[in-house]
């Protein structure tokens, strides 16, 4: 991994992926205070799936917000987004600055407690096109976000840390080619919050 100290970029080189993590993007205090008004002023919702015809809670909370017009079919789920809030938007602008390019929607997702997770998947629906650049931001407590190839099965299973405040940025092949995950845990941690920016065709 290539650390560069002035921008804590870790360039992170695993084959077939383009990943680029800073683990304090936002500094504690602009973390804590964002953190804060997620948990409170997002719409959360449960939302449910069908397995093998029985209803579940899937094991988390989750938002969609974005420009209008932006519908997202995400597993088996259709959302049509909420307008952006201001934070949503001070967090997008921020995030922009890096990726250089204009997001239209965000994904939020809350876990609640170590129980909540996210099973194995790739962030490759249709309407993302291909090699979508996805920016993935963190805040409240640390969780591991696994990859694992989806072809290559020699590879290693690869672990990152999800800091408070921290930014991953995922694009190249990276959905492509890798699935990840972010598992259950036995340990305490606090609530987190995450968003990945993406752009709707
Ligand atoms: O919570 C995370 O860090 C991952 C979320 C994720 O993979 C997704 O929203 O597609
Ligand atoms: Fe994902």
């Amino acid at each position: 991994m290539k650390y560069d100290k002035e921008t804590q970029l870790n360039l992170i080189s695993i084959p077939d992926t383009e990943l680029m993590f800073y683990p304090s993007y936002f500094s504690q205090q602009e973390s804590d205070i964002i953190l804060e008004n997620l948990l409170t002023e997002i719409n959360w919702r449960q939302d449910k799936i069908k397995l093998y015809g029985k209803e579940m809670n899937i094991p988390r909370l989750t938002a969609w917000y974005g420009d209008e017009g932006k519908s997202y079919t995400y597993s088996h789920i259709t959302m049509n987004p909420i307008p952006w809030t201001p934070v949503l938007l001070s967090i997008k602008q921020r995030v922009e600055e890096i990726a250089n390019i204009s997001f239209n929607s965000v994904l939020i997702n809350l876990y609640r407690y170590g129980q909540d997770s996210m099973g194995w998947h790739s962030d490759d629906e249709p309407e993302l096109g291909k090699n979508p650049i996805i920016a993935s931001v963190s805040f409240g407590g640390t969780r591991k976000f696994q990859l694992r190839h989806r072809f290559n099965k020699t590879l290693k299973k690869v672990e990152i840390n999800l800091t408070h405040g921290s930014l991953l940025m995922m694009q190249g092949k990276t959905q492509e080619c890798w699935q990840h995950q972010i598992p259950k845990t036995a340990k305490f941690v606090n609530p987190r919050i995450n968003l990945t920016f993406r752009i709707i065709k």
